[in-house]
């Protein structure tokens, strides 16, 4: 299937994922069921037991033995159901995550020119994080802890209509009580992070710029501002302990209270007595089932409190999930015949990254096959962008920018990789083996080709002597920052490309090292069309041809 016609989206993702795993839904489903009824019933078999004691006749062992099966159940079932949901919601962030991964690399590159990185990885690890826990305890949990409760209330209506209509008076209440205290404590537990963050990094920042603060003498403000967030930090904290400090005394009063008030109706004579009286047995029960509601109440608060910061992760992630996507060619074109010619050409090209501010304005040229060509301008001039039009990240507003005599943003990506060979001022590593970082995982590379590679830079040496020659994990201190520069013209020239673009490829190395450099890429260059800009290396080879751009 064409990427292009996955259409992305977090609903999709999050569909997947319930049919790939449907048993799973279904098991949780019958869990939280099952799990429900089962725990309303050790209360009951408490109100059988208390009325067999009140009534003077004897306990039997099955009865005692039920109640402790019960309760055993119930806790298996609770474990079973937290591990299904977080099974699920696990699931699912991972999916939604593998859909970010495919639907990032379907972006234009306009998109990462446009977006500043941060927010990006940001959607990658904290909005997916927040669907996380919007999946792990929001509404699966949210589901599961109303059932509960109904479940509960239902129960405490069977055994006593009074109490039921006086818990369903003072639930709103106790509910709105434990949404103000949950926002209460959030807001101290974000201050207390962030103040926290402040002083983490006002060390390290303190330690950096110590010979600064002391020659402009800025010891009391440093100090001064340490101390206000230690200070924030400590009152956050505070308040935070407050909050939890007291809601649970508030919840076990209202729990006293509500049975109070039920026993004191119970005893009044007429209508009262009728709605509120009940054997010792349902007493014992009800007061059980009153203990049981509040847990989920409680939780319900604060699912609720994970799925509005869910909300606007969610809105993100949709967003980014419908950024349009470049379009990828579906047919592979024919390159080969006119490889022997004109391979690249620049027609007219008009371009900026901004359409109203161009970089490069009706810039033509032409490059043959085999030719040595080199880029020079002053800073700014648009010698890179020339790279990027040629390589098809962006297609000129005028003009065309054609390989081969086919336009360059219709070629595909596995065309690219065997066309282009792209080297830069440092090597962008991957995380792997050092002989990834040649192959850059491409199937198509052969070990053989990799140590040809190496070898014609002249690394081969360097890369057999490590302790796992080229399977070693790839850690930059391996290498100096010559022998970088070497593996990334190793890389380039990998897949055997006809075309190398190089970018200032010496532009951070010493003479020596540039000597070394210049070898590998004079050998590498051989029978292909080079691409370059450089001034030195223009000075150093006087070959080719010279291109002024601006
Ligand atoms: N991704 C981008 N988004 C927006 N503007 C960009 C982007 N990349 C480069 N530019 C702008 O385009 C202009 C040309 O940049 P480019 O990197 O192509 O110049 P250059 O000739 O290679 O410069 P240098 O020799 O300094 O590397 C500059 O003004 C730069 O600010």
């Amino acid at each position: 299937m064409n990427p292009t016609e996955l259409k992305l989206h977090l609903r999709r993702s999050v569909v997947t994922v319930l049919r790939q795993h449907w048993l799973l839904v279904l098991m949780l489903a019958g869990v939280i069921l099952a799990g429900t009824a089962v725990a309303l019933v050790p209360p009951l078999v408490l109100e059988r037991v208390i009325n067999q004691l009140t009534t003077g006749q004897a306990v039997l062992f099955s009865l005692a033995f039920a109640y402790f099966i019960f309760l055993a159940l119930a806790g298996i079932l609770e474990s079973l159901q937290t591990v299904l949901i977080t099974l699920i919601g696990q699931k699912i962030t991972r999916q939604v995550r593998q859909d970010l991964c495919a639907k990032i690399q379907l972006l234009p590159a306009s998109y990462f020119t446009q977006q500043q990185a941060g927010k990006t990885v940001s959607l990658f690890v904290n909005d997916v994080e927040a669907l996380s826990a919007l999946f792990d305890n929001g509404v699966l949990s949210m589901a599961a802890d109303a059932l509960k409760m109904i479940g509960i209330g239902a129960m405490i209506f069977t055994r006593s209509l009074g109490l039921g209509f006086l818990l369903l008076a003072i639930t709103p209440l106790l509910f709105a009580l434990t949404r103000h205290f949950q926002k209460r404590m959030l807001k101290a537990q974000q201050t207390h992070r962030s103040a926290i963050a402040q002083v983490n990094n006002a060390v390290p920042e303190t330690l950096r710029c110590l010979r600064m603060i002391r020659t402009f003498n800025k010891q009391n403000y440093m100090e001064d501002r340490y101390d206000k967030h230690l200070q924030t930090s400590y009152q956050s904290l505070e308040k935070a302990n407050f909050y939890d400090s007291v809601y649970s005394p508030i919840i076990v009063f209202s729990s006293s209270a509500v049975i109070a008030v039920m026993m004191v109706l119970a005893s009044l004579s007429g209508n009262m007595q009728q709605l509120f009286g009940m054997s010792v047995g349902s007493a014992v029960a009800v007061i059980a089932y009153v203990g049981k509601i509040f847990t989920p109440l409680e939780n319900i608060g604060m699912e609720i409190e994970n799925i509005q910061s869910a909300v606007a992760s969610i809105e993100r992630i949709e967003s980014f999930f419908q950024q349009p996507e470049r379009i990828l060619p579906t047919q592979q074109l024919d390159l080969s015949a006119a490889l022997t010619q004109s391979v690249l050409s620049l027609s007219h090209v008009t371009f900026g990254y901004q359409p109203e501010e161009p970089v490069l304005k009706d810039l033509s040229f032409c490059i043959n096959s085999g030719e040595t060509v080199t880029l020079i301008g002053r800073t700014g001039a648009g010698k890179s962008t020339i790279f990027r039009l040629i390589l098809g990240l962006y297609a000129p507003q005028q003009g065309t920018v054609e390989i081969a005599g086919q336009p360059a943003d219709q070629l595909s990506d596995s065309q690219k990789r065997r066309l282009f060979g792209y080297v830069e001022q440092t090597l962008h590593p991957a995380d792997g083996t050092v002989g990834d970082q040649i192959s850059l995982f491409d199937a198509a590379i052969t070990d053989q080709q990799i140590i040809e590679a190496a070898e014609l830079v002249g690394l081969a040496g360097v890369i057999e002597k490590l302790p796992q020659g080229y399977a070693t994990p790839w850690n930059p201190a391996l290498f100096s920052q010559g022998q970088i520069q070497l593996l990334a013209i190793a890389r380039a020239i990998a897949a055997n490309p006809r075309i190398l673009l190089l970018d200032e490829i010496t532009a951070n190395l010493d003479s020596g090292t540039e000597a070394l450099v210049m070898e590998a890429l004079q050998k590498a260059s051989a029978n292909r069309t080079v691409l370059s800009i450089s001034h030195r290396l223009y000075q150093q080879n006087k070959t080719g041809r010279l291109i002024t751009i601006g």
